[in-house]
């Protein structure tokens, strides 16, 4: 993770005088080791305010004929997965043959934002919590909110006016989203929209963004193309909002944009100088587990710096410019090949073409590694750890990341599965387990505990001595939290790569 970055909007006070619409600062945030400066003197040189105001903005319509942009990119978070691909400029491997889509990829393994420590209060606040929310919120917090709630009902009509006022206006930003905009929509508004609403949390808004801004270098994402997305998401908000905006709504909301944007500017300029923006990784084994799961191991073209517990995006051949979220399978090894799980679902472009037609030889993309589920080797405490499914994968990293600490904390493995059948990398778990004496591996079969995974720690324990980790679909994630917390695990020792878009908190 990049060290801090602090928010560069003035306190919340520059973006509508001086600056221009939603212009970054000249001067970059300094990093610890002062390295950003160099990288942002020529790109944000780079950056001119569009220069239009709202009164423009209200005027603009999309052409009738204008294909409803109704997406943007795959994964995308904020407007940081404007998913800003640079397809013109990809080398051969990242410009295969176009395929016949099918249908989009399902809310797979993507609806993740970074792991964050679950921080929600384990014990009923006294006051209401919209109460509390509004009591300790900025004056642009409850702006933002008040939008938001004003057009949650007809948010569809806003996401389609947004990527239209995009395209229409920015032509030349339509080359870097995926050709198949119907896939996830909203995916890249909605997260922008969650960012301005939890403005006032900086801690985790910040870490979330300077992820999002180095994780949109692979889009080709530049400094240059913020503002645009910042002039339609007004564009697009003033219109749906006509009813409440007014110069003070608009003028939160560009402050809001301009630390968003700032924030991931400035990671994403940190970031260029010590990281490509992607990696081109050759499959070297591709081993076909059950009839929809496969391991896939690659090999990078360069050496690909991550944590155990952590996972990337992966573009494959087949789909330009639709990348998709995997956890890394393994622990960093010596030979610098990375692993993936991968369950084709039913509609899914990515996951389908890496289970039933990639093989060894193919070239995919890497973005960056992401995630903060990983260990803490600063303590002794122990690791309660529930993988559901293809879940598993950033488990067995993890116990293979405490195997090669030696240290002798023990490491308590759930792993559950509909079925036996599905169990599909027990043998491997059994191993280590056989390997390791501090850790213990237990299968939950659905059909045979007639439970569900999060039901079956309940048997168990006690668990006050634990992290807890938890890996595998959202309803797992969220039951498991929850059952978690029931038994007194505190949320700050509960740890997940996110299923909502920013925090709830917390992918
Ligand atoms: N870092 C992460 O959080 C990772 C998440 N995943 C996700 O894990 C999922 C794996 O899919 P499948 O293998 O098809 O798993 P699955 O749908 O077969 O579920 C596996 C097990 O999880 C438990 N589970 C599922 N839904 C539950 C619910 N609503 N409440 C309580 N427990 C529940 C059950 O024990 C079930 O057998 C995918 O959605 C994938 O995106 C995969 C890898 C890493």
């Amino acid at each position: 993770m990049d060290a801090p970055t602090t928010t560069s909007a003035d306190n919340g006070t520059s973006g509508v005088g001086g600056g221009g619409w939603f212009t970054p600062r000249k001067q970059p945030a300094t990093t610890p080791d002062g390295e950003r400066e160099a990288a942002e003197g020529s790109r944000l040189a780079a950056m001119r305010p569009m220069g239009r105001t709202t009164a423009d903005t209200h005027k603009d319509q999309p052409a009738e004929d204008t294909p409803k942009p109704a997406e943007d990119p795959p994964q995308a978070a904020p407007p940081a997965e404007p998913a800003l691909a640079a397809a013109a400029a990809q080398p051969s491997a990242a410009r295969p043959p176009a395929a016949e889509p099918t249908a989009p990829e399902a809310s797979y393994a993507d609806p993740r934002v970074p792991t964050q420590r679950s921080t929600e209060p384990t014990t009923q606040p006294q006051e209401p919590v919209a109460q509390v929310q509004a009591e300790s919120a900025s004056p642009d917090a409850l702006l933002i909110r008040r939008t938001m709630a004003e057009v949650a009902p007809i948010a569809d009509k806003v996401t389609s006016y947004f990527y239209a006022l995009l395209f229409v206006r920015h032509p030349d930003l339509r080359s870097l989203f995926p050709a198949a905009m119907d896939t996830q929509r909203d995916r890249l508004l909605k997260a922008l929209l969650t960012a301005a609403e939890h403005i006032d949390n900086t801690e985790v808004l910040v870490a979330y963004l300077q992820n999002l801004g180095r994780g949109h270098r692979k889009y080709g994402t530049r400094a240059e193309h913020y503002p645009a997305v910042g002039e339609c998401l007004i564009g697009a908000l003033s219109k749906y909002a006509s009813g409440i905006w007014d110069a003070e709504m608009e003028a939160a909301w560009i402050r809001a944009y301009t630390t968003i944007s700032q924030v991931m500017i400035d990671a994403a300029a940190a970031d260029e100088l010590r990281a490509p923006a992607w990696w081109y990784a050759e499959i070297v084994a591709h081993d076909l587990r059950t009839s929809d799961v496969a391991v896939v191991t690659v090999r990078p073209d360069q050496p690909y710096p991550f944590l155990a517990g952590q996972y990337t995006s992966l573009e494959t051949p087949w789909w330009p410019r639709i990348w998709r979220h995997y956890s890394f399978a393994s622990a960093p090894r010596s030979d610098g090949l990375l692993t993936f799980h991968v369950k084709a679902v039913p509609a899914g472009w990515v996951s389908n073409a890496l289970v039933h037609r990639a093989r060894p030889g193919d070239i995919l993309r890497l973005g960056p590694p992401a995630g903060s589920m990983t260990v803490d080797h600063t303590t002794d405490s122990g690791l309660l750890c529930l993988g559901g499914g293809t879940g598993i994968a950033p488990i067995k990293a993890l116990v293979e990341d405490v195997a090669e600490h030696g240290e002798r904390r023990p490491v308590e493995v759930f792993y559950g599965a509909r079925t036996g059948h599905d169990l599909y990398d027990i043998d491997t778990m059994l191993r280590l387990q056989q390997s390791h004496p501090w850790l213990s591996v237990r299968a939950v079969i659905d059909q045979q505990a007639h439970v569900q995974l999060p039901d079956a720690i309940r048997e168990y324990g006690p668990w006050n001595e634990f992290d807890a980790y938890l890996s595998g679909p959202p309803g797992m994630i969220r039951s498991g939290v929850d059952a978690l917390r029931n038994i007194g695990i505190p949320s700050e020792r509960i740890r997940h790569d996110s299923v909502e878009e920013l925090v709830v908190v917390g992918d």
